[in-house]
């Protein structure tokens, strides 16, 4: 018989059993260290900065720790050349979707950029068909183990180049084929959304999703294009927004006109701690404005980022901002439903997921 024994602790094992959902999450920046050995051997690419797995996890974590996000994505040619190929692709979107599913994360939305896997010849058409292949084959394999998990892929065009419109096309030609959305990402500064207002056109015009990274490494006019020019469905960071707020002696906030729309508009905040502190987007998890946005309850969600830059996971983000804030069970599954409410999915499918998935399982923690 087992006996109600109050609230699980917040400790690491019980935040990896508590359903978790995960909107930005880059599939080249969540290898795991030996697959980039093991596929580098198998592919012939020589420019890995480490053969031993530990060393070059190592590697990525302190690289990225750069304070800069320029040189934070360097760190991405040694993950993307060894991802040029079937064999590759599929092996890294297997082993991602496996990995979130062992982290106890039961939705996903995943992008990356397929412009970037056509060094070996493959096709825009045939890099997505191979990691949206991996991603099944990792949805089964997890629920072989008894972990249920449904992976979602954005598709990703990088804002320093002029594929973002092919790239729309190739996520609206993907729709019923597991691709749920599109973004644009890579460095921020002297790229603005606008650039690519022809794409965020087309995907509107197809009634279908995008997120935009902005107001990350950059401030707020990045995330005034991307809102008020784009039209946004979601800000990948879009953490400063906080720019836009100003805090009084007393602890009383102003909201900007920008700042308010956002809230008021509850457009999502696909929020990175780990990640901002690596690209010196802010000093600390501790100083992460996360927990004054989470107050003033905008729609704040938890993600990772990069797993294997950050050498994190959505149980270790989750346990940092609990640490750091205080955070209960409740306040968890807020965060939780709040991806879910702001996924891609078809609304009933996200209100099964909240009401069949997420809110059963804190109830179990919460005892
Ligand atoms: O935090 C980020 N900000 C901006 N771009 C990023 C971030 N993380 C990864 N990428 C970029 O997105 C590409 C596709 O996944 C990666 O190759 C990397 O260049
Ligand atoms: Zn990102």
């Amino acid at each position: 018989m087992e006996a109600t024994t109050g609230p699980a602790p917040l400790d690491l094992t019980s935040i990896a059993r508590a359903p978790k959902a995960l909107l930005h999450d880059h599939l080249d920046g969540g290898l795991r260290p030996a697959t980039v050995v093991d596929l580098a051997a198998q592919c012939g690419y020589d420019g890995l900065p480490e053969t031993d797995a530990d060393a070059l996890g190592r590697w990525f974590r302190d690289a990225a720790d750069s304070g800069s996000l320029v040189r934070y994505l360097e760190t991405f040619a040694h993950t993307v050349a060894v991802m040029q190929d079937e064999n590759g692709l599929h092996r890294v979107a297997q082993e991602c979707a496996e990995d979130l599913a062992d982290d106890g994360v039961v939705y996903a939305e995943v992008r990356f950029a397929p412009e970037q896997h056509l060094e070996r010849g493959l096709s825009l058409d045939e890099v997505v068909e191979h990691t949206i292949e991996g991603f099944r084959a990792g949805e089964s394999a997890a629920r072989v183990r008894g972990k249920n998990i449904r992976i979602g892929c954005l598709l990703t065009a990088m804002r320093h180049a002029a594929r973002s419109r092919e790239i729309a096309e190739l996520a609206v030609r993907f729709r019923d084929r597991g691709v749920v959305g599109f973004d644009i990402a890579g460095a921020e500064a002297g790229f603005p959304p606008s650039r690519h207002l022809d794409a965020f056109e087309y995907m509107r015009a197809n009634n279908a999703h995008f997120t935009i990274h902005a107001g990350e490494a950059f401030g707020l006019p990045s995330i005034q294009e991307a809102v008020a020019f784009c039209g946004t469905d979601r800000l990948g960071h879009g953490v400063r927004i906080i720019d836009d707020i100003d805090v009084d002696a007393e602890g009383h906030p102003t909201l900007g006109l920008l700042a308010a729309y956002v809230r008021d508009k509850r457009i999502p905040l696909e929020l990175c701690p780990s990640s901002n502190v690596q690209t010196g987007a802010v000093a600390s998890i501790a100083e992460h404005p996360f927990d004054l946005l989470a107050r003033l309850r905008f729609r704040v969600t938890v993600n990772t980022d990069n797993r294997l830059m950050s050498d994190t996971s959505m149980t270790r983000e989750m346990h940092a901002l609990s640490q750091a804030f205080g955070y209960g069970w409740s306040d968890l599954q807020r965060f939780t439903i709040n991806a879910l409410k702001s996924s891609f999915l078809p609304f009933d499918e996200r209100l099964e997921m909240i009401d069949h998935v997420v809110k059963p399982g804190y109830a179990v923690l919460v005892g």
